[in-house]
């Protein structure tokens, strides 16, 4: 997408050859571009979360092997590199389908070839996800062209949880994919961003994209979404997942669930863009089987924003010594999803269903 009129994507290799990401830990307040050069780059960059959103961890693990590759081609190296970057985040199936990918394409390689084949792959893995953004997004284009045709000049109004937009993919993102196609059909569209705490990816991230987007937006604090679907202001609910399983589960960012009991009881469509890499087949039931990340309490006690004299800070919002919990997903059980939106079309959250449209992957995945 566009950042104020130039072309950009979340992770790209430079005319240097050399991988570059926006760290995102800095935005909406200042975009800085760095490079991540070593194994122990990539490590950091995901695991202190520079880089995230599941497809962007994905992407971003594809390149840490493909660099580790330069470090040390051997096959022990590859094994060590598969387990030392699995380790830095536990959620997101994108990262272990990636790496599962490259070890699988780099063991048929010979150790002097696995650098170039690597690089190559990596970059073929973030094309494929900007094609599947973009599936995503015209197929869930018919959704909000069916709901706008039954408000015939009115405005759809959309909720959305966390960052599953551009930021967290390569392109496009899953959850705004359909948003920006929407925009630029010229349908009117209104996104409520939650602001999602408790690092604030929504007000930070979403919300940055909305505006740079020119898409009308607000932002809510997290308790406001069931207020606003009581009261008939939300037409539809879109949000990323991080894991899906194979019934339809789906593992998204804290706070997705309640968001989704809400819908269910105002009748309000919740749908889940979800590329087919974050679908993990060898899981049925995402509440007992999916690793939660349980993230540094810090992130809850401490919030970081903009002081008055420009500087970006962090600041302590509750009293010394209170401890906080700090789960960072939550599950959102398949009867409460009104649809998948995959790069494949929508598929009810469903087992049959996800096997029916989802075979080959299915398969594989099994073997
Ligand atoms: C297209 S991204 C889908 C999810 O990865 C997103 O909604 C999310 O939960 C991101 O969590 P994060 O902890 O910021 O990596």
């Amino acid at each position: 997408m566009k950042i104020d009129g130039t072309p950009y994507r979340t992770i790209w290799q430079d005319a240097r050859g050399i991988v570059q990401v926006i760290d995102q830990r800095w935005l909406p307040h200042e975009l800085r571009i760095v490079d991540l050069q070593s194994r122990a780059d990539f490590v950091v960059a995901i695991r202190d979360m520079w880089v995230r959103g599941a497809p962007l961890i994905g992407a971003a693990a594809a390149w840490g092997v493909a660099v580790a590759m330069q470090e040390d081609p051997s096959d022990a190296g590859l094994t060590e590199t598969w387990e030392v970057l699995h380790e830095t985040r536990p959620t997101a199936i994108n990262l272990r389908w990636a790496l599962d990918e490259m070890v699988r394409v780099l063991r048929a390689v010979p150790p002097e070839l696995r650098a170039a084949v690597a690089a190559k792959r990596a970059a073929e893995i973030c094309d494929e996800d900007v094609e599947i953004n973009r599936q995503i997004g015209l197929h869930g284009l018919e959704i909000i062209k069916a709901i706008a045709a039954k408000k015939p000049g009115k405005t759809v109004n959309i909720l959305t949880h966390c960052n599953a937009g551009w930021l967290a993919t390569v392109d496009w993102g899953t959850a705004t994919s359909p948003i920006y196609h929407a925009h630029e059909a010229g349908i009117p569209v209104h996104v409520f961003v939650d602001e999602t705490r408790p690092r604030n990816q929504g007000a930070q991230l979403t919300a940055w994209e909305m505006n740079h987007h020119g898409i009308s937006h607000a932002l809510v604090v997290d308790n406001a979404g069931g207020h606003l679907m009581q009261h008939g202001e939300v037409d539809m609910v879109i949000v990323g997942t991080d894991r899906t399983t194979a019934r339809g589960d789906v593992c998204n960012k804290i706070g997705t669930y309640l968001k989704a009991l809400a819908a269910k009881a105002n009748g309000v469509p919740f749908y889940v863009a979800l590329p087919s890499p974050t679908i993990d087949f060898r899981v049925q039931d995402g509440v007992k089987e999916i690793p939660i990340e349980e993230r540094n309490q810090e992130e809850v006690t401490l919030v970081q924003g903009r002081g008055k004299d420009g500087t970006i800070q962090l600041v302590q919002i509750s009293p010394d010594g209170t401890p906080a919990r700090n789960p960072a997903f939550d599950v959102t059980p398949c009867e409460l999803v009104t649809g998948l939106l995959t790069e494949r079309g929508l598929c009810p959250a469903n087992e049959a269903a996800m096997a029916a449209m989802f075979p080959d992957l299915k398969a594989a995945m099994l073997r």
